[in-house]
């Protein structure tokens, strides 16, 4: 059953406080006894003959590791134990029988005798009927002169599976399969490879290509034929900058993997191919290797044939004989500092000095200055707030299943509000042409970095907003690929309601909802969004079936009411994307004459104004860093979580404890005296040095911090099997490296009292339950924010601290 099935039966609550219905906790000693007894019987009808020979113990054991699993420890055990045609090393010319059954346990041989005679019991227990002669060397060498092995006897290197690259999280289920990046990127590589293969590269081949784009992509009326509606709503234009999309680098908090990963142009590319990876025999040693290992060229070259020999395995050895014969670099620079605070008088420190230097150290950097750089007008912000007559502003995170038609669909909304203009969407339709991908035009008025629009794929939350008379809307478009679920995550912290966008073409629904269709509706859920718009897009290539819209609008809308959305927070409209059918405008489709709602603008103009916390205090995770203007060399961008701030201020950055000053703020590319709660601002900041500042990090201020944390207790909703183990927590754009380290309780869905044993073994899915979480490193999170928990490239769990 698949996670989703799982989950599908869950009560997401309101705010996960008010639990609601379910029986099913951890199991106590006689529950899982009675399981196992059952589950062995099962078991046990339900193995074939062939698997007779299958003892209890090994039935219990698969139980237990299937969590009582009755079909998966079937299938486990079938496999396990049906035998399969002895593999045979050939030995000498083709069609020799062997002496003696070599069975396929991997190399066993090259492990020595003992790991042999281990596989040997395995493998006569697994196959009883194999008579298994134990295994000699002398025997399987006799024959052989001394390193003339014949090549069928000698080791087959398999390539290592290397890690795969994702931007951010990955979703290495352990399976080298390739993902949809992956396979994009092998084919572009193919493609280049052909093509310099040719020896007329710009001739045939590529004309060809160009030939085969269908200018037709962009529907009939294309993107620029298509006049805006004549509504109220869209008449009123955006005045703001376009387009907002900012975020430069990456993450700071966000790690790549130092293992030997080959990374493309785009330092996107998964796996190197093996003939990326430079053999001992071809490489030259870098400059790192020339420092660490002297200089190669009085080496001489390793012979190709020499295969097992490492590199520069001579020099390692002599380092490796003595590896801390020097002081450590961390004693180097202690000493240094030590040298450094006694003014070069140079005894280092004793330990109790030593200390007593890193609490002064610490007070220091604790000291908050209260003087601001720049001159505050000392505004009472929240009665110029009620002044002001602002506008409603709202956040909408638009998610969904990768290629639901997410990018387009926004592209399309803001082109019929004007947000867009005709000249800049022919630019990107030409542009997306030579590319070969005519119909991701509208897509690329969000998707703005170069590899998003070679792949065709969004990586990162991108921003735009527009305006309609009630409401100013900041939109989040979310990537759907699962690769970049933390991306979307980080969106989705700062989305007042969602947008889910899925694909009603035949089969793409469903293939939606095994992926991440549910996922993404689950998260936003357990982030605490509590309205819905799904836009059933892409209807267009089903002929605006009614039927199609409505067996999807009951399938989804079941798993949104048991994923705890309330109904009257969740609304369908069926769209198409492309043409801009139920956008801004209503479908001209004789076909598509049976709808008569809202359209997307009317239904996201319904919303209620969101709640700004504008008493709480000033709380303000950075989601985007800019560093290097003239004017402004620092600034940040982010929305206020709480609070609010004006120009003048000062401020402390979590979990650096560092003091900076409010230099000038800015809100949709306008500087202002101040902002609050609710609105996305831009901070230039003084008075602190950039490295103080990561992505992630939280303002706030200094007479009201926000605490760093080492180890929080969280009541989390299990998406899978929870038990103690490595994770990754993510608050909005903050990612960090923990483990859960105890499993309090499981809680009663409707009242959060403990039941079942304390301290459970394991949770299963759907439960609720109280955890504790040990970080690798302190940082800023406080009750009750939300936590969402990952692991391996899965969403593990979600909920709120304690
Ligand atoms: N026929 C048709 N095609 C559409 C429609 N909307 C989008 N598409 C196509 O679907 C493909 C994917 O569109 P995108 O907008 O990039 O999809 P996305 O959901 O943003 O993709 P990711 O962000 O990468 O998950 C493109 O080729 C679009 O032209 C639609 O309404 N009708």
């Amino acid at each position: 059953m698949s996670r989703h099935k799982i989950v599908k039966n869950l009560d997401l609550d309101d705010e996960l406080d008010d639990f609601d219905g379910g029986e099913d906790y951890g199991y106590d000693e006689e529950e899982g006894e009675e399981k196992m007894r059952q589950g062995t019987i099962k078991v046990r009808e339900a193995l074939p003959p062939t698997a007779a020979h299958v003892t209890d113990k090994q039935v219990q054991e698969a139980l237990w590791h299937y969590y009582y699993d009755v079909e998966k420890s079937v299938k486990y055990l079938v496999a396990a134990s049906v035998p399969t045609t002895p593999k045979v090393l050939k030995k000498g010319a083709a069609g020799k029988k062997p002496e003696g059954g070599f069975i396929s346990f991997g190399v066993c041989w090259s492990f020595g005798q003992s790991a042999c005679n281990k596989a040997s019991t395995l493998a006569g227990a697994l196959y009883p009927d194999t008579c298994l002669k134990p295994f000699s060397f002398a025997e399987f060498f006799k024959d052989t002169p001394w390193l003339q092995v014949p090549t069928d006897r000698q080791t087959v290197f398999i390539d290592p599976i290397y890690p795969r690259l994702g931007l951010l999280g990955g979703s290495s289920d352990g399976v080298p399969k390739m993902s949809k990046l992956q396979a994009l990127a092998a084919a572009r590589k193919k493609k280049a490879q052909e093509q310099r293969a040719n020896s007329n590269p710009t001739g045939e081949m590529s004309r060809a290509g160009l030939d085969k784009i269908d200018h037709s992509d962009l529907g009939d009326a294309g993107v620029g034929g298509m006049a805006p509606s004549g509504s109220a709503l869209l008449q009123k234009p955006s005045a703001r900058g376009f387009p907002l999309r900012k975020r430069k680098g990456l993450d700071e908090h966000e790690s790549l993997p130092k293992a030997p990963v080959a990374i493309d142009d785009a330092g996107l590319n998964p796996p190197a191919s093996p003939e990326d990876i430079p053999s001992a025999g071809q490489a030259e040693p870098s400059d790192f290797a020339n420092t660490m290992f002297g200089s190669h060229s009085q080496t001489p070259r390793q012979s190709p044939d020499n295969l097992f020999t490492m590199p520069f395995a001579a020099d390692i050895a002599s380092i490796a004989a003595n590896p801390f014969a020097g002081p450590s670099p961390d004693d180097i620079v202690i000493a240094a500092q030590s040298k450094a605070g006694k003014g070069g008088k140079g005894a280092p420190k004793s330990n109790g000095e030593k200390k007593a230097a890193q609490i002064a150290a610490g007070v220091e950097a604790m000291r908050i200055d209260d003087t601001p750089r720049a001159k505050s007008k000392h505004l009472d912000v929240l009665a110029e707030f009620g002044k002001a007559e602002a506008k409603n502003a709202a956040n909408f995170v638009v998610i969904g299943h990768v290629d639901a038609g997410k990018s387009t669909l926004m592209g399309r909304l803001l082109y019929d509000l004007n947000v867009v203009d005709k000249r800049t969407i022919d630019r990107y339709r030409k542009e997306a042409e030579k590319m070969g991908k005519s119909s991701f035009a509208l897509a690329w008025v969000l998707d703005q970095g170069s590899e998003e629009r070679a792949r065709g794929v969004t990586i990162d939350i991108a921003t735009n907003t527009f305006e309609t008379d009630k409401t100013s809307f900041t939109i989040l478009d979310a990537p759907g690929h699962r690769d970049f679920i933390p991306n979307m995550i980080a969106g989705a912290s700062q989305a007042d309601f969602a947008v889910l966008v899925i694909d009603a073409n035949t089969g793409s629904f469903e293939s939606g909802l095994k992926g991440q269709t549910k996922e993404h509706a689950l998260l936003v859920r357990s982030m605490g969004v509590q309205r819905i718009i799904i836009v059933v897009n892409k209807l267009d290539t089903v002929g605006w079936a009614e039927d199609r819209f409505t067996e999807i609008s009951t399938q989804v809308s079941a798993f949104l009411i048991a994923a705890g959305f309330l109904s009257k927070n969740i609304t369908f409209i069926p769209c198409s994307g492309l043409h801009g059918d139920n956008i801004t405008r209503r479908s001209t489709e004789p076909a598509a004459s049976w709808y008569q709602g809202p359209t997307l603008v009317e239904e996201l103009d319904n919303s209620e104004p969101a709640g700004r916390a504008l008493s709480k205090p000033l709380r303000l995770t950075i989601g985007d860093i800019f560093r290097g203007g003239v004017q402004n060399p620092l600034s940040i961008s982010s929305r206020i979580e709480s609070g609010s701030l004006q120009v003048g201020d000062a401020l402390l950055v979590q979990p650096s404890s560092q003091k900076c000053f409010v230099k000038a703020l800015e809100i949709d590319n306008e500087p202002v005296d101040w902002a609050v709660a609710g609105q996305n601002v831009t901070l230039h900041l003084s008075g602190i040095e950039e490295q103080y500042l990561k992505i992630g990090d939280v303002l706030c201020t200094p007479s009201n911090p926000i605490q760093n944390v080492k180890q929080f207790t969280a009541k989390v909703l299990a998406f899978e099997f929870l038990t103690p183990s490595q994770i990754d927590i993510h608050r909005g754009r903050l990612h960090t490296p923990g483990r859960i380290v105890e499993i309090v309780a499981v809680l009663d869905k409707h009242t959060g009292a403990v039941v079942g044993k304390k301290k459970p073994r394991v949770v299963k899915p759907g439960l609720i339950a109280r955890i504790v979480v040990e970080l690798e490193a302190p940082v800023p999170l406080e009750a009750p924010g939300r936590v969402v928990l990952r692991g391996n490239g899965e969403t593990v769990a979600a909920g709120l601290l304690e």
